[in-house]
């Protein structure tokens, strides 16, 4: 293990840390890989790359030790009932497929409860983010923040797009930059009414 990397400690079953990865695994991995592509870990340039990939795993996968809970901490009941729509939340995630970067933006509406049951807005953000900090695949993603929105806040219904573009599609393989993959998922009123659902689609598509 490198000087400059963070252990946090054994998770006794998956060899994890709780809230991080296990860094001195990742490290050893990463060079690993160097060697296996020709070249010299031991470089200047690559001497501290285990331990950078190591660190930046630990941001890009830190979901894997969240659950929607310890973000959606903030609710209250504030009488609201009418639609609730957080757009262009910046998203970046890690296809599962290929381990290379899918970014875009996604778009969370929900419909309020009876009681009015709502979050703090900036919530909405950090679910995204609990599940876009893990391998993914983009629909799966969608449907996970949906599901958490209707189990926390017990609205009368949510609606998740997402948009986004994939490197492991453009980079490599089929390489067609600027295709981008939309995904969504309704639940409740935006899947039983029409008109719901095409007013947050026209909010959502309305830039
Ligand atoms: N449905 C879905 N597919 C994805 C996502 N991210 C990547 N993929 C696809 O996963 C597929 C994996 O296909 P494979 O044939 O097993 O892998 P591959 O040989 O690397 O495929 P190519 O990317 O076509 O070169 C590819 O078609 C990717 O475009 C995602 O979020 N959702
Ligand atoms: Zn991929």
């Amino acid at each position: 293990m490198s000087a400059n990397s963070e252990y946090i400690g054994d998770f006794p079953e998956a060899g994890l840390a709780p809230g991080n990865v296990d860094q001195p695994r990742i490290e050893k991995a990463v060079r690993e890989i160097l060697l296996a592509i020709g070249e010299d870990p031991d470089r200047d340039g690559l001497r501290d790359t285990p331990a950078r990939v190591a660190r930046a795993y630990s941001e890009q996968f830190a979901g894997l030790s969240q659950e929607p809970e310890d973000v959606l901490t903030t609710v209250f009941e504030a009488g609201h009932e009418e639609m609730v729509l957080v757009k262009d939340i910046e998203l970046y995630s890690t296809c599962e497929h290929h381990l290379v970067p899918f970014y875009g933006s996604a778009h969370v509406g929900y419909i309020p409860n009876s009681k009015g049951r709502i979050t703090g807005l900036s919530k909405l953000a950090r679910l995204v983010d609990v599940y876009a900090r893990r391998p993914q695949v983009q629909e799966r993603l969608t449907t996970q923040v949906a599901d958490a929105v209707m189990a926390n806040l017990d609205p009368r219904g949510v609606i998740v797009v997402i948009e986004a573009e994939h490197l492991c599609m453009t980079m490599r393989g089929v390489r067609k930059p600027g295709a981008k993959t939309v995904t969504s998922a309704v639940r409740g009123d935006f899947r039983d009414r029409d008109r719901t659902r095409a007013e947050a689609m026209s909010l959502i598509l309305g830039r």
